[in-house]
């Protein structure tokens, strides 16, 4: 299903190769990200799931495919075209990213300052919006080295959203924060989905959460270097025979007979 092409595709990943010099990270790689999903990139440790966000956000250029973005080239076209169709896209990095010399009203302004010709009250207005978008409204002039993992992670988020972006891709918004914390943040996820008619990328290991918020993905395999695996994690985990599958989605399902037979 996801390797079709569809209208409502926002991003299709097709033959992608990605490398680091001689060392192939994956090939062929192929999927489809529909309009409004949210969809997770799953798999092992190292299996290169980072490095295709990477290839999707524009910091890697692959070694061979294309990456479309709704149904543009994004890697053939130009610079200054690819800064623009970048535009669309909200990025949160695992550490939230955060300039630390920054308040975070300052951090939140800074894609605007850049990219807008907003003048100061605008931009403040759109700041406190972000930030109180996040549940951060009260946080504006504090310090990155101030807030707690889950803070800085929901200040990242209100940067990434500062553009009004269509598109957010995240790498592994959850780790590092306590159930309570990562809960509140796939509401957010949700929400933002929901309300805004965002399309989610995911990068995560957080299975509990993957099941909860996200409705297709792809299975990356490190031995194969390449997807074995198309659908929700929820699909995945109830359907797929695939051995590699299979032990990853047993990690977190007490009583399963992998575990069993791991004890
Ligand atoms: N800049 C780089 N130069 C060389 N090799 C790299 C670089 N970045 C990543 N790699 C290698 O690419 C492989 C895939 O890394 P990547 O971080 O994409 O995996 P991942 O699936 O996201 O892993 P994890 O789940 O542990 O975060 C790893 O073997 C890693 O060592």
């Amino acid at each position: 299903m996801a390797q079709d092409q569809k209208d409502d595709d926002r991003l299709r990943v097709d033959g992608l190769r990605l490398a680091f010099g001689e060392r192939v990270i994956q090939r062929d790689l192929g999927f489809s990200v529909r309009n409004g999903s949210i969809f997770a990139v799953m798999g092992g440790s190292g299996c290169g799931k980072s490095t295709v966000l990477k290839a999707m956000v524009g910091l890697l250029r692959p070694a061979a495919g294309t990456v479309l973005v709704d149904d543009e080239d994004y890697w053939s076209a130009d610079d200054a075209r690819r800064s623009e169709i970048g535009r669309r896209f909200g990025v949160l990095f695992q550490n939230g990213a955060l300039w630390s010399s920054m308040t975070v009203a300052e951090n939140v302004a800074l894609p605007l300052q850049m990219f807008t010709s907003l003048d100061a009250a605008s931009i403040d207005t759109l700041v406190r919006l972000k930030l109180s978008l996040v549940g951060m409204g009260a946080a504006g002039q504090r310090m990155p080295s101030e807030l707690s993992g889950g803070m800085r992670k929901r200040a990242g988020l209100a940067r990434a959203l500062a553009l009004d972006p269509g598109i957010l891709f995240f790498d592994e918004p959850s780790a590092g924060l306590d159930p309570i914390t990562s809960k509140r943040l796939d509401d957010l996820i949700l929400e933002l989905r929901d309300g805004l008619g965002a399309t989610v990328v995911i990068v995560s290991h957080e299975l509990p959460s993957l099941f909860t918020i996200c409705d297709d993905g792809v299975f990356l395999d490190a031995e194969t270097r390449t997807a074995i695996a198309h659908g929700s994690p929820r699909d995945l985990r109830d359907h797929c025979d695939h051995p590699t599958v299979r032990a990853f989605m047993a990690r977190e399902r007490p009583g399963s007979t992998d575990q069993k037979e791991k004890a």
